[in-house]
């Protein structure tokens, strides 16, 4: 084969994260030949910085609250002697790593050849990878190069006293005290994790509340948990000054009165959002240009194609509703795939797919938040039940709530997507439009409610099902019995 058959493909991938392993993937078990380049470890973020290391700390944060719980509600006498990090990050790491061979043996068996390297556009069809040369692919180019922490201006991180959830991974030890900037998933995750671990805990976010982005009543039940664990939650506050100290920083806050309160710490951990990457690909050569965020847009959500055809974008470049969350970069994979491969493609449903947070107390939505639905002019009814008013939700001690929020009988769940997908055009009616959980293992919860608003399912249909006693599920159970008015313990 000559050089230039060797570098003709169908489909050439820039980025191995989540979004662009899934697409070589999908794309060669289509029969495509597929190029992946990538200039670091195949897996991206979310296995090597993003969810699996933090949710193997999380583990062991849990392991270690279990300890605490044991001792201060069961009378076991257990106490934990001291925290071995070294050991935690070897367990961490041997996972990641596991996970990294298993994605890259997948990746030769499928027959992707993936190029070490970085890339960059040099026309339409066309990329070159630094080290590799130039490749030309016959039906398309997949973007996914991801994102990266985002920083404040003026305040850089140093990798010790000033630090991204990268650095907060590789960091030599355990702080005794965080100061951690935004309530997003990241900040939340991180603030939970240190405290389990001992330390001492303030967690400040702009919005009114943690998690702004999710149902109000989810960032007040989740507030309500991290406080009663110790950690000092500050909500519409403002970081307006930062001073390096040798051993760590002193900020200066300043909170929804307009106090200004000084607040040290050993560690400050920067979590206020990511940015897409983009430097160094050259899209203008393709004729493309990212928006003023950084994102690029497609032009068409169902194909997820940019204004050059041919030339797709999945994961966190992508501008919302995708919602830079790995299992959604793992759907936009798939579809940019299969239509690259001629397969008739939808459009990813970004209200049906689910958002957890893996703190503790842990939460878990899918579909619209009240407020959402309410602003779209929707006739809605709306159920809360605390966990806590189940035997299994008095076992686990630790509060948490399940919402769920209706169509109305009779109305129509326009979900507002930019696509006609919505519960009137499936012939629906009072149809279920969210479901919400805060409490423990509401993780692993929420499959079921994914499938409920994701088939457009209305309480009756769900009601029908009976959810074993005792479980924590129950309560999602009885929130349903209620709403289709066949209410047993909740009235
Ligand atoms: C701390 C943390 C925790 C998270 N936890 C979760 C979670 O629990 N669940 C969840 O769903 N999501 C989670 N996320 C989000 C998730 O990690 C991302 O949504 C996901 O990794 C995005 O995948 P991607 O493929 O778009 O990009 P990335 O994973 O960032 O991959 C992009 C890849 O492209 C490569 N690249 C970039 N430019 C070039 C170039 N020019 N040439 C060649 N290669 C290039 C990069 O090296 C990288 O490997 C978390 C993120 C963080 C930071
Ligand atoms: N469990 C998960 O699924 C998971 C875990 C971690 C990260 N992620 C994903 O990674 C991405 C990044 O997460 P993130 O938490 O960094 O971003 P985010 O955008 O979700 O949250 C950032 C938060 O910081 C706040 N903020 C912004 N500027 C601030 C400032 N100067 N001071 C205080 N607060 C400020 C914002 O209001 C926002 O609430 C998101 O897409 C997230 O969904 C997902």
């Amino acid at each position: 084969m000559s050089e230039t058959d060797a570098n003709t493909t169908d489909v050439l991938v820039i980025g191995g994260g989540t979004g662009g392993y899934s697409t070589a993937l999908r794309a060669a078990s289509l029969g495509l030949r597929v190029v992946l380049a990538e200039r670091d470890l195949i897996g991206g973020t979310c296995l090597h910085r993003g969810c699996i290391p933090s949710k193997a700390m999380l583990h062991a944060a849990e392991l270690v609250d279990g300890i605490a719980e044991a001792r201060e509600r069961w009378g076991v006498k257990a106490t934990v002697d001291s925290l071995d990090w070294p050991a935690l990050v070897a367990t961490r790491d041997g996972i990641v790593e596991r996970n990294h061979q298993g994605v890259a043996g997948h990746l030769r068996t499928a027959g992707v050849r993936v190029v070490k390297g970085t890339a960059r556009l040099t026309g339409p069809r066309t990329v070159h990878v630094e080290g590799a040369g130039e490749f030309t692919a016959r039906r398309g180019i997949v973007l996914a190069t991801g994102s990266r922490p985002r920083l404040l201006p003026g305040l850089a991180a140093d990798g010790r006293r000033v630090v991204t959830s990268d650095d907060a991974l590789f960091a030599a030890g355990l702080p005794a005290s965080v100061l951690v900037l935004g309530g997003g998933a990241i900040g939340v995750e991180y603030a939970s994790f240190h405290r389990s671990m001992g330390a001492e805990v303030t967690l400040v976010e702009t919005a009114g509340r943690l998690l702004p982005l999710e149902d109000e009543d989810v960032g007040r039940h989740l507030a309500r948990g991290l406080k009663k664990r110790g950690i000092t939650v500050r909500t519409g506050s403002t970081l307006t000054g930062t001073e390096l100290l040798a051993d760590g920083v002193r900020a200066t806050v300043r909170t929804p009165k307009g106090e200004e309160l000084v607040i040290g710490a050993e560690r400050l951990l920067v979590a206020v959002g990511r940015a897409p990457v983009t430097d160094g690909l050259d899209l203008a050569a393709a004729g493309l240009a990212a928006d003023e965020r950084g994102f690029v847009a497609p032009a068409d959500w169902s194909r997820l194609e940019t204004s050059v055809p041919g030339i797709h974008v999945v994961g966190d470049l992508l501008p919302p509703p995708s919602l830079g969350l790995a299992h959604a970069s793992f759907a936009e994979g798939l579809l940019v795939a299969e239509t690259l491969a001629g397969l008739p493609s939808r459009a990813v449903d970004y209200a049906a797919v689910p958002r957890v947070t893996y703190s503790s107390p842990q939460t878990a939505s899918v579909g619209l938040t009240e407020a959402e639905a309410r602003a779209r002019g929707l006739d809605i009814k709306v159920n809360t039940m605390p966990l806590a008013a189940t035997a299994k939700g008095m076992v686990h001690g630790q509060g948490g709530m399940v919402k769920v929020i209706a169509a109305a009988d009779g109305a129509g769940g326009d979900r507002g997507l930019p696509w006609s997908n919505d519960v009137e055009s499936l012939g629906k009616t009072g149809a279920v439009l969210g479901v919400h959980l805060v409490g423990p293992q509401v993780s692993e919860m929420i499959a079921e409610s994914q499938l409920i608003v994701g088939w457009d399912a209305e309480p009756a249909d769900v009601a029908q099902h009976i959810h074993a006693h005792p479980t924590l599920s129950e309560a999602v159970g009885e929130t349903f019995l209620t709403l289709a008015g066949r209410g047993l313990h909740q009235h």
